[in-house]
């Protein structure tokens, strides 16, 4: 069972406890399913709760690169949290690589439509969306494409994908020896994850020393970021860069297409909602252009699908873990220092007293502004996603694109299933498949 239902159950078991604890091996696990316990824990606990825990891929994948998530109880993530915010997320930048984002929905448009021009085919859609998001990523750091049409044969890579797969599926690996120390000596896990981001490091590296090399200057991240460094080389050094474009990957790519993934789900058993936002992009669109990411201010269906999409199925479900850095109190309990934190948002994203017919799939609850406070599917307090901005962006954008180009069904009369696959990050529990047919527009603007 996925790690947020178990807690539930646990919560319920305890007559609805809003918080509890766990004791795994050598650490103290505090789980919180309540509003108001969260808001305490990342308003007056920020500064003790601002860190990560310490786990084995987090030490040899992350530490070595010095990511955003590193250093517990070290404060080297202010620094790097200064740089994405100013340097890498800010609007500014963000609307330089809207071609980028653009070009790679046009992308899967184009797939989408290979089969469909004339009638319904089927499409797996997790596939496509993770080639949307990964490539979007790489392009936006290093200006490479290595996933999708094109790239199948290309050696260099197959080896990047073949690397990204294995770090994603450690990564998302749940670990016994990271609560029971004593079975590091008899698993090899540490041993591989060592191996693993020795590979990866390489890798970065790879990708800023090209760009180094390169004679002109041009307009990617690592480009910015070498500028930035030619005038404080002790403060933007190799290490920082590495782990900035690692973050990037890793944080950047599976939310946002496991989010679509989950987003299509919805539509596709839900057709009245479907219906109306295709109703809606039609009326404000029309049929001679295609929608643009500046459109989607004024499609408020479409948001809405998307915070209804992030309420009831948020890819991080318990959050990032968060460790107290010192001894606090949490909900008038004493918390000692080094306790994990999970949050357990995919359960207070179903409260009853605040959510109306909780397990439905009704965007237009949020046509009430106040529930937008009311979603956590990013974090909250200073480590919250530095992402929000760009998974908006990319999700919205997709989304209209596949509801303005195509006609969509179930590949059967029964409801697609909607049940999670058991891992960190929670996606469905099989591939999604659809049925998808072009709509005129896609003959008249995206082929020709
Ligand atoms: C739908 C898409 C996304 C969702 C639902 C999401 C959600 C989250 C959540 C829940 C956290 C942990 C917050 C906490 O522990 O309090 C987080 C952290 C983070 N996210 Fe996102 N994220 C998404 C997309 C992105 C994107 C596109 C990027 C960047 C390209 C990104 C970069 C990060 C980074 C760097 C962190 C770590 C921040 C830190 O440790 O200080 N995320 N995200």
């Amino acid at each position: 069972m996925p790690l947020h239902r178990t807690f539930l159950s646990f919560s319920q078991s305890l007559g609805d406890a809003p918080i509890f604890c766990l004791r795994l091996g050598n650490r103290l696990m505090v789980v919180v399913s309540s509003y108001s316990i969260a808001e305490e824990c990342f308003t007056k606990n920020d500064i003790v709760l601002a860190n990560r825990p310490e786990f084995i891929v987090r030490k040899h994948i992350e530490y070595n690169s010095t990511t955003m998530t590193s250093a517990p109880y070290g404060d080297h993530w202010r620094n790097l949290r200064r740089i994405c915010t100013l340097e890498i997320f800010s609007s500014h930048r963000l609307n330089g690589f809207l071609s980028v984002r653009k070009d790679e929905i046009r992308h899967l448009l184009l797939r989408l439509s290979k089969n469909s021009r004339h009638g319904f085919a089927k499409v797996e859609m997790r596939s496509l969306f993770f080639e949307l998001t990964i490539n979007n990523i790489f392009r936006m750091v290093a200006g490479k494409r290595f996933y999708g049409e094109g790239t199948e044969q290309d050696e260099v890579a197959q080896q990047v994908r073949q690397l990204i797969d294995e770090i994603m599926s450690s990564a998302g690996a749940g670990n016994a020896a990271d609560y029971i120390p004593i079975l590091r000596w008899i698993t090899n896990f540490e041993k591989h994850i060592k191996k693993l981001a020795s590979r990866l490091d390489k890798f970065l590296q790879s990708l800023v020393d090209e760009k180094r090399a390169g004679k002109e200057k041009g307009t990617t991240m690592i480009d910015h970021l070498l500028s930035l460094q030619a005038t404080q080389p002790d403060y933007y050094t190799d290490v920082t860069l590495k782990g900035i474009i690692l973050v990037m990957i890793f944080a950047g790519s599976e939310t946002i297409a496991w989010t679509l993934e989950w987003a299509m789900l919805n539509l596709l058993n839900h057709p009245e909602v479907l219906k109306k936002a295709k109703t809606e992009i039609d009326t404000k669109i029309g049929f001679d252009r295609l929608i643009d990411e500046s459109d989607t201010i004024n499609l408020p269906y479409l948001q809405w699908i998307v915070l209804e999409t992030l309420r009831l199925y948020p890819v991080a479900p318990t959050l990032d873990p968060h460790m107290t850095s010192e001894d606090c109190m949490l909900a008038g309990y004493d918390v000692p220092r080094g306790s994990m934190l999970l949050v357990n948002i995919w359960a207070m994203h179903r409260d009853p007293s605040i959510w109306e017919d909780p397990e439905m799939f009704k965007p237009e609850r949020f046509e009430n502004e106040k529930l937008n406070q009311k979603l956590l599917a990013f974090g909250i307090g200073r480590r919250a996603c530095p992402g929000v901005g760009l998974a908006h962006r990319v999700v919205s954008l997709a989304l209209g694109s596949m509801v303005q180009c195509f006609e969509w069904q179930r590949i059967g009369e029964e409801y697609v299933d909607s049940r999670e696959e058991p891992m960190s990050l929670m996606r469905t529990a099989t591939p999604l498949l659809a049925m998808c047919k072009a709509r005129p527009i896609v003959h008249n603007i995206l082929v020709d």
